[in-house]
Formats: structure tokens, sequence, C-alpha cells
């Protein structure tokens, strides 16, 4: 009891108190589970709704559902900074090298579409880009996420930092590592996330570098077969469509065949590959490669950390009209 006492009346205790009551009463609201209930009820319906006829006329964007979720949460926050379009002095962030082979993004304004159509400006573009994801990850075979809502719309792009941010493909793993550590992301989450790699395709211009003047010799020999017969050239056009699929085993299903893949030396990217070689990030390659549910597991948490990366709650930024401009 004295001891209670003692730290009830301690400074420290009573500035927490004080920080917390100031925090609640600061108006600035934070991110919550269905945030929409009353302004927009059937919002998160109607966007699986979409996310799943989408999926159904074209697969993969699921796919790219969650690669927007990564390139837009790890730019300063999970804002759309992403989707906005290079107009009225905003350089767009798609068009950083960082962005190359992103596609379908003409469906986020298809989705974004049938939620304006029920609820106009309600549902921010930010959360249309983590629920689209989190529906995505269902489609492609994983766990139903609890995600919540309520992030706001930022009103700047900012494309000056994409390559602050988001890691290239044949950077260090310690530089990767701390990429995601800065944002609350720990070794084992960041092994989980490229475990994304496991659907998908990748442009022959990020793999020619392991192909040519010599094959890497780290690559499995038939493996490396297949990616000289998708990529023939060491100088591909980069306008051309040619690419090497991420997993050729499941290539649409969210699993941890990237892991045995990787193992077995079948890791597109430079980064991929050093997930095993480097002594930090290997034991959690092995066990996911053993256990589909623990992979899942993992990746669910660290997406979800993702996704609340930072958000623009209360009175910041707005809720975009149309996802690719700033509202005028
Ligand atoms: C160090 C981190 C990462 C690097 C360097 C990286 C790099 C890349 C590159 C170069 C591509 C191929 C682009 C192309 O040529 O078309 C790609 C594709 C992809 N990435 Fe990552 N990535 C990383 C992490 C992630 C994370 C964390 C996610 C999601 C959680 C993700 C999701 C995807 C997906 C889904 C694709 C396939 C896209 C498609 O087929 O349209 N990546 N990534
Ligand atoms: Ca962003
Ligand atoms: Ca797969």
């Amino acid at each position: 009891m004295a001891r209670n006492r003692r730290q009830l009346s301690d400074p420290g205790i009573t500035f927490l108190f004080l920080a917390l009551l100031l925090h609640f009463y600061s108006g600035t609201s934070v991110l919550q589970l269905n945030y929409y209930s009353e302004s927009c009820p059937r919002a998160e319906e109607i966007i699986k709704q979409q996310v799943v006829n989408l999926y159904h006329k074209h697969g993969n964007t699921a796919v790219s559902w969650i690669r927007n979720l990564f390139h837009d949460c790890m730019v300063k926050s999970c804002d759309a900074s992403l989707l906005l379009e290079t107009a009225r002095g905003v350089e767009s962030e798609k068009l950083s090298s960082r962005s190359f082979g992103m596609r379908n993004f003409k469906y986020i304004d298809t989705i974004k579409k049938a939620v304006e159509s029920e609820c106009p400006q309600t549902v921010s573009c930010a959360d249309i880009v983590v629920l689209s994801a989190r529906d995505g990850f269902e489609l492609l075979g994983g766990p139903y996420i609890e995600m919540k809502t309520g992030r706001r719309d930022s009103k700047e792009s900012y494309a000056t930092v994409v390559e602050d941010s988001i890691p290239n493909h044949n950077d260090s793993m310690s530089l990767v590592l701390s990429r995601f550590q800065s944002i609350g992301i720990d070794a084992e989450g960041t092994v989980a996330l490229l475990g994304a790699h496991s659907v998908g395709r990748v442009h022959c211009v990020n793999v020619v570098n392991r192909l040519y003047p010599t094959v890497d010799p780290t690559l499995d020999p038939e493996y490396a077969e297949y990616l000289e017969r998708r990529c023939p050239s060491p100088e591909p056009d980069p306008k051309a469509v040619q690419y090497a699929r991420n997993d050729l085993e499941t290539p649409m299903v969210l699993d941890n065949m990237y892991y045995k893949n990787i193992l077995s030396h079948k890791g597109l990217l430079l980064v991929d590959q050093q997930l095993v070689s480097d002594p930090t990030t290997s034991p959690f390659v092995e066990k996911m490669a053993d256990d589909n549910g623990y992979f899942h597991d993992q990746f669910s948490r660290a997406l979800l950390l993702l996704s609340e990366n930072n958000p623009l709650t209360g009175d910041d930024g707005e809720i975009r009209k149309d996802c690719r401009y700033v509202n005028v």
C-alpha cells in the first residue's frame, strides 16, 4: 500500500496522467475499428465487393493492392500519397523508379466510384488502399485481418523521399532491415512482408543484373535457364512488358512457397536471396518455409503495423473526391 501511494504521487506519473488527458481532449481522433459505422455503414462491404469483382476479372489486381499498401504506407504514412497524379504542382510518386511495374491504379478509381456513389466524400482513399490490400490478401489465400479505419488523405505527394523510404532491389539486408525498423517493424516482420513476393512478377530490368554478363552462381541452374528464356537480352527495353514470375509454383497464392524457393536458390531479386544468406533473417526464413500458418500470422501482424504507420487523422489532410487529385 505504502509503495502504491508513493508511486501515485510521483511527479512522473502525474505528468503522464496530464499528458494522457491532453491527448484525449485535444480533438485528434485515432484510427478505430469500423470508423465508418455511422457515416457509411456499408463502406467496408462495398470495397470488398469491388475487390472481389475485380479479382474475378483481373486476378492480378489483388496482387497490386498488396504492393500499393507497401508503397503508400512506407512513404510518410498510409495517406494515399502514392495515388496522386502529376498535376497542379504535384509530382507523382508513381513516377519514381521504385514504383516501376506498378499496375492497376485505374481500378482503385473503380472502387472509389462505387464508394462515392453511396457516401460522397466520406471514405478516404487511404482507407481504400488499406482495406483493398486486406481483402486482396484473403483472395490470395491469406487469413482475414481485422483492420482499423479513419485515415485521411494527404494534400501532397512525397515523390522526393520515395527513394529514401522504399529500398531498392539490390540494397543490402542491413539497409532493408533499418528502413523497416524505422517504422517499428522488426526483422521477423520484415522477412514475413517480403513473402509478398510469393505472388506477382518482376520485369527483366530488375533481373538482368543476375544473369549478365555471367549468371549469378548462387542461382539454381534450371531456374537461371528459365530466367534467361524470359529475359534474353542484357539490356531489356524498359517499355517492353518482359517479366518473370516471382513464384513459378503457386504464382497466385500468397503462401510460404517464397521461402521454399529462396532456400532452393530460386529467389528472383538480390534482396530475396539475401534473406537466406543473412544470419539475422535466415532463421525466420527456415521457420516460414516450414510452417505456412506461422508465415500468415507474421505477415498479418506486419501488414497491420505497416497499415498503421503514422496515419493522418482528425483535422489533418482531407477526404479526396478523386483519389488521383487533391481537392480544389
Ligand atoms: C526490400 C523491400 C522490397 C523491395 C526492394 C521490393 C522490390 C520489388 C521489385 C523490384 C518488384 C518488381 C517490380 C517490377 O519489375 O515489375 C516488386 C514486386 C512486388 N512487390 Fe516488392 N519489394 C520489397 C518489399 C515488398 C513488400 C514489403 C511488399 C508487400 C507487402 C511487396 C509487394 C510486391 C508485390 C505484390 C510485387 C508484384 C507486383 C506485380 O506483380 O504487379 N514488396 N518488388
Ligand atoms: Ca504515403
Ligand atoms: Ca506463391
